[in-house]
């Protein structure tokens, strides 16, 4: 797990929306693995910024999405796929057909969570997958206590979610208590994740996550598994990091070509 300490959110959208230019000249067909909330809204923007200067050709890149919402109304301006195509699709000139997520509306939520757990693997895998983190360590919907080999199921969300999502909303009430959430052993597949964590409120899940034991009490503890997982952390969200200077004299010395 490679752990880079950047001075702000700023600087971690940079990072990370270069990480994603360099995997789409490479590949012009990668799927990109997306993610929700605020923390990743600076990747975006970075990365659209690097398509209006012709850093970076993105016609052929291929999104999906991490997780959904279970019953909010089709269109529903926070359902994440609103969101996704608002965020990432719209801004990056790519049609709908680019884009894949799972069917929160579905009558039958099971076969729509399997159906979409499948049609990732059909979709040739997610060679980048961006992630947030929860103040309770969760990762998608992955909350504490998620089997560390899940796929993607329902899930039922803990109140402080709801709590921290609110915001989103117009009230706690509107805030669904079930998603459908990539599993931990799905997101595993990607090959490569990135998880993104600023401020000050994620630095206890990025200190449990890096450095804590492996715990599916603590579902970004699962990253230490994976053989190509970055962890970006603003100097708030790595400020209870003890490996602190460590991570960053290595980043330091780290070739620039390497990339993250
Ligand atoms: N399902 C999403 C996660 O993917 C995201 O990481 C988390 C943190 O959001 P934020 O970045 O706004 O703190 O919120 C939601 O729970």
């Amino acid at each position: 797990m490679e752990v880079v300490i950047v001075p702000d959110a700023a600087a971690g959208g940079e990072l990370i929306a270069e990480a994603m230019a360099a995997l789409l000249r490479r590949k012009p067909e990668a799927l990109l693995g997306v993610a929700t909330g605020s923390t990743p809204l600076p990747v975006y923007r970075a990365l659209s910024a690097k398509v209006r200067a012709g850093e970076v050709e993105v016609s052929g890149a291929r999104i999906c999405q991490l997780d959904e919402y279970v019953g909010l109304p089709a269109g529903h301006p926070e359902s994440y796929r609103s969101v996704v195509l608002r965020e990432v699709v719209e801004p990056l000139g790519l049609a709908e057909s680019a884009f894949m997520g799972p069917d929160g509306a579905a009558e039958d939520v099971p076969a729509a969570c399997a159906a979409y757990d499948r049609a990732l693997t059909e979709a040739g895998g997610v060679d980048l997958q961006l992630l947030g983190i929860g103040t309770d360590g969760h990762i998608g919907f992955n909350e504490p206590c998620s089997s560390l080999a899940s796929r993607t199921r329902i899930k039922t969300l803990t109140e402080q979610t709801r709590k921290d999502n609110a915001r989103f909303f117009d009230s706690i009430d509107q805030v669904p208590h079930h998603v459908i959430t990539q599993g931990i052993g799905t997101i595993l597949e990607a090959r490569h994740v990135v998880l993104l964590a600023t401020g000050e409120s994620k630095a206890d899940a990025v200190a449990l996550a890096v450095e804590g034991p492996l715990s599916a009490l603590v579902p970004a503890s699962a990253l230490q598994l994976h053989p190509h997982a970055t962890i970006v952390a603003d100097e708030a969200a790595a400020s209870r990091l003890k490996l602190g200077d460590y991570f960053r004299a290595t980043y330091a010395a780290k070739p620039a070509w390497q990339g993250i």
